[in-house]
């Protein structure tokens, strides 16, 4: 197969050139030529990267202090004279710090790629294609050279191909020239040259970004020419959400405030004659503890889970930052037609020459009738044969599987042209003999803009050409002179054009959406377009009805109390749209706005800026993408955060623009799923809201093990102070003991309090305010008061315990038991009061009982695995040992159980304070 000659040969001898034919290749043909090919699909990342991945979390600031840290403390060891074996096990802990947080970093890195590859796989990737003279769509990797593939606006191009047929069409070369500008093609053929240049090929990687064309594959996978320069190095570096950045500069502030204490503490014990390296082995202990290690790694777990949940729930996102944009979502901008319905078009009325219709029958199947099917059939026949859409029938063996999804009737391409196909055929059309009667020669495709499409056909009677166009009423209706009166051609006067106005409104206004088809006679066979879509003579209105998905009427009710505003965008008609935003909710009241793409295109900034000040519902009728666009641009600008759905290929700037792009997975063209953040794999509403809740529940989750995991910080720094302060020469919890509760007793109740399922009020509460800080006022000062209480305590019992003995603080030793006694409360102390401090941020500011305090039951076995842990760090010898830590007795047990649920009353007292003081929680964010 002579790939580069392709270009220029004739259309006629480019199917003999590519073994193939003008029906494609057959069934048979293709699987032999996959079979020795291979599939159409680029090589993976290598593996390598795993390595690098393990690599780079040891580069990572954090690690390279802790390495630093460690390399310190064994050489103090090494020149410690006698030496304490205390140096050499902080030593060593420090570097298991530094190893397990590489673990779990890795750990996650990897998780979140595998997640990334699985989502991938989920979103379809098809392409229509010619076997056996059929059209089928097949998934892009089964393609192989010879095939015959169908390309429209909006499609990926799946393999580099050779143009036979185009229609106006222009691509995308940009990932592959890097020209962002669409070119035109054409299926003439062109001078011999690089294939690359070649005016009437298309390649892979690239899109179609207007127009329509058949094309045969000459090349595919990686001897394709993106397969030629295709090169997987070094991945785009992931970027961190501000979510993710702010976590991590508070984490750098603590670690910086971790350093200052320490030296404060060197600083403050050296005078007081302790000996130098001790003292300097204790601060950077101290410093090292304080650091909050595993909190990053925590806040991408807490993230991906987020991911998980939101796939589970048909909403897939592409990057983590949506994740977190998604919860302070205050305006969705949505389409109408298979978000909000069930894009399942049945044509049920049809208008002509002055008379109304009824069509029967659901769904696709052509069972059904029309009344008087004589004099629609005119009007029918253009409307089919202006389509690109095409039936498919039952598979043979439906029969043994009716509840199979593909047991019904299906369409393939868009639904609209669809139903047209199946109205002709409940009308008694053939419409693939009326095809062969009447050949298309010729197409101007539908594009959103202009609301039309026209198809010119060779006339039946050998006398030139027809055109048909079909497409809004609005629009065809500025075109048409006349129109077809019951088989007579009259002028269209303003009285008979008020009368079709009336009639469209009448359907409209039912919820219908309404296609006018019109023809006009020409005498050539490639008409300008222009030309072909004016003097049209106006045969009949169709309307067809697209019921409301169930699930969304719910799902806006809860964008409403979540007070998540609602733009209804649409192509469609005002009186189609407000009567579909009322069947689900959008609209309630008794006048909506609703502004139509002219009287849009007429505001100016400040007359957009008026009409989205005005609150209350907005529709957004007969607009085309760019009015889409100008509308999210000037939200953004209002500070809103917009979520934004789209299928089309041009509403790929709208997507790009808006803060969560939203694609449609189903029907939407693979140029929108590019542009989007999100993908819907169900394209409903419905899961919108649901990614919007979990999207604010990761949100919260996030806040809570922070506040876990910085307010235990508090409880284990203050007495420390306190017995510096007081003079006493121990510390109340070493080093190692901190470390043995950072890492082994808070990290599973931190990772599990990521993990809570969304909180029942969630969408009671209006959205965060964008310039909300993680670590706002609020978030503060719940640290302070949990951190604070916790600190209270444990220093409270070290020093109880310590007065109790009656000795001088100058006589304890580290050997001695009553200081071992005391400390290992302490320590003892956190951790359980960490366990209530786990339940008590469970909740904003509801009572722990509401949501339940054993509905988490990850959380209670991390809380238990580390009360279990300290348990044998408290009685095993062995770890005694190495903790320096006594046996406790179970009134001490009580006394620290105690200190815990005071803890969980006084936090309990605290958010019956707030829910008194704010019973409806009007400004949100900090609840
Ligand atoms: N295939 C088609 N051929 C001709 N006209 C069409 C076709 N599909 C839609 N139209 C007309 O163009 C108008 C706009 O359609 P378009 O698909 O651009 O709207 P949309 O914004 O996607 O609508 P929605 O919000 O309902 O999803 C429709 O109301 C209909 O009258």
């Amino acid at each position: 197969m002579a790939a580069p000659a392709v270009q220029t040969l004739p259309t006629g001898e480019v199917f003999a050139a590519l073994d193939t034919s003008p029906r494609g290749l057959t069934s048979a043909d293709a699987t032999a030529l996959q079979a020795r090919l291979g599939p159409n699909a680029l090589p993976s990342a290598g593996r390598t990267r795993l390595w690098r991945e393990l690599a780079g979390q040891f580069t990572d600031l954090f690690a390279v202090v802790l390495v630093l840290a460690s390399a310190i403390t064994f050489l103090a060891y090494a020149l410690q004279d006698p030496r304490d074996v205390g140096t050499l096990q902080l030593a060593v802990a420090i570097l298991c710090v530094v190893m397990l947080n590489a673990a779990i970093g890795f750990a996650q890195e990897y998780s979140a790629e595998r997640t990334a590859e699985s989502l991938q796989a989920m979103v379809r990737h098809t392409c229509r294609v010619l076997r056996d003279g059929e059209r089928r769509e097949v998934p892009s990797q089964h393609l192989v050279p010879g095939d015959v593939v169908v390309l429209e606006a909006g499609d990926a191009v799946p393999a580099d191909c050779r143009l036979v047929e185009a229609h106006e069409v222009s691509v995308n070369n940009a990932a592959l020239t890097g020209e962002s500008n669409a070119v035109g093609r054409t299926a003439r053929p062109v001078a011999a040259g690089p294939v690359l240049q070649a005016r009437n090929c298309v390649f892979m990687g690239t899109d179609v970004v207007a127009g329509s064309a058949k094309a045969v594959v000459f090349a595919t996978g990686t001897a394709t020419e993106f397969g030629k320069i295709f090169r997987l190095t070094a991945a785009a570096p992931r970027q961190k959400t501000p979510l993710q950045r702010q976590v991590a500069l508070m984490a750098r502030r603590v670690a910086g405030t971790a350093l200052a204490i320490g030296a404060l503490l060197f600083m403050v014990r050296l005078p007081a004659g302790q000996p130098f390296v001790e003292t300097f082995v204790f601060a950077l202990g101290v410093m090292v503890a304080l650091v909050p290690e595993g909190l990053p790694a925590t806040m991408s777990v807490s993230l991906a889970i987020g991911v998980r949940r939101m796939a589970r729930r048909h909403a897939l996102v592409k990057q983590l930052l949506a994740v977190e944009a998604l919860g302070s979502t205050t305006v969705v901008c949505t389409d109408k037609t298979g978000t909000l319905t069930r894009a399942e078009m049945t044509v049920v009325r049809v208008w002509a020459g002055g008379a109304e219709h009824a069509v029967t029958g659901v769904g696709y199947a052509p069972d059904g009738e029309v009344a008087d099917p004589q004099s629609v059939r005119g009007l029918l026949r253009a409307g089919a044969l202006c389509c690109n859409a095409r039936l498919v029938p039952p598979p043979a063996n439906a029969g043994r599987y009716p509840q199979s999804e593909q047991a019904g009737w299906r369409v393939l391409g868009d639904t609209t042209e669809g139903a047209l196909l199946v109205a002709a055929a409940k009308a008694g059309l053939d419409v693939a003999a009326e095809e062969a009667a009447a050949p298309r020669v010729a197409e101007y495709p539908f594009d959103s803009g202009r609301k039309l499409m026209s198809t010119v056909h060779k006339g039946t009677d050998g006398d030139g050409y027809r055109v048909y166009v079909k497409g809004a009423p609005q629009e065809l209706l500025d075109r048409c002179v006349a129109a077809d009166w019951a088989g007579e051609c009259r002028a269209l006067t303003e009285a008979l054009r008020s009368q079709v106005v009336a009639a469209n409104d009448e359907l409209a206004s039912q919820g219908l959406r309404v296609l006018a088809v019109a023809r006009r006679p020409v005498p050539d066979a490639r008409p300008r377009q222009d030309t072909a879509e004016s003097e049209l003579t106006l045969l009949g209105l169709v309307g067809m009805l697209d019921p409301p998905r169930p699930e969304v009427s719910e799902a806006v009710a809860a964008c409403q109390r979540a007070r998540i505003r609602i733009v209804m965008v649409t192509g469609d008609h005002p009186l189609t749209a407000e009567a579909v935003a009322r069947r689900v909710g959008i609209v309630t009241g008794p006048a909506p706005t609703v502004v139509t793409g002219v009287e849009f295109e007429a505001l100016d900034d400040d007359g957009l800026d008026t009409l989205l000040d005005r609150s209350g519902e907005l529709l957004l009728c007969r607009v085309s993408p760019e009015d889409k666009m100008r509308v999210v641009g000037a939200l953004h600008r209002r500070g809103e955060v917009v979520a934004v759905t789209g299928d089309g290929a041009n509403d790929a700037p709208a997507l790009k623009h808006a803060d969560i792009g939203v694609a449609m997975g189903a029907s939407g063209t693979d140029v929108a799923r590019e542009a989007a953040v999100m993908v819907l794999l169900d394209d409903s509403f419905a899961s919108i809201a649901a990614a919007v809740r979990l999207g604010r529940s990761v949100y919260q989750n996030i806040r809570k093990f922070l506040i876990y995991l910085f307010s235990h910080n508090i409880a284990e720094l203050v007495p420390i102070l306190a017995a510096t302060l007081a003079g006493f020469p121990l510390v109340p919890i070493s080093a190692v003991q901190i470390l043995a509760i950072d890492l082994g007793s808070d990290v599973l109740p931190a990772l599990a309090l990521g993990a809570e399922p969304p909180e029942p009020d969630v969408m009671d509460r209006p959205p965060r305010s964008r310039k909300e800080q993680l670590f706002s006022r609020a978030v503060m000062g719940r640290i302070l008061f949990l951190g604070g209480i916790q600190a209270l305590g444990v220093t409270a019992v070290f020093f109880w315990h310590i007065h109790a003995s009656g000795i001088a603080y100058s006589d304890f030793t580290k050997d001695d038991t009553v200081y071992r006694e005391a400390t290992t409360m302490v320590q003892a102390g956190i951790v359980i009061s960490q366990f209530f401090n786990a339940l008590a941020v469970r909740t904003d500011r509801q009572s722990l009982l509401r949501v339940g305090p054993f509905s988490n039951p990850w959380l209670l076995a991390a809380g238990c695995f580390g009360i279990t842990l300290m348990a044998g760090i408290s009685y095993l010898p062995p770890l005694q040992a190495l903790f320096n830590t006594a046996p406790l007795a179970a009134g001490d047990w009580a006394v620290l159980a105690g200190l815990g649920v005071l803890l969980l009353v006084a936090e309990e007292l605290r958010k019956a304070w707030v829910r008194h003081r704010t019973p409806a929680d009007p400004k949100g964010g900090t609840r």
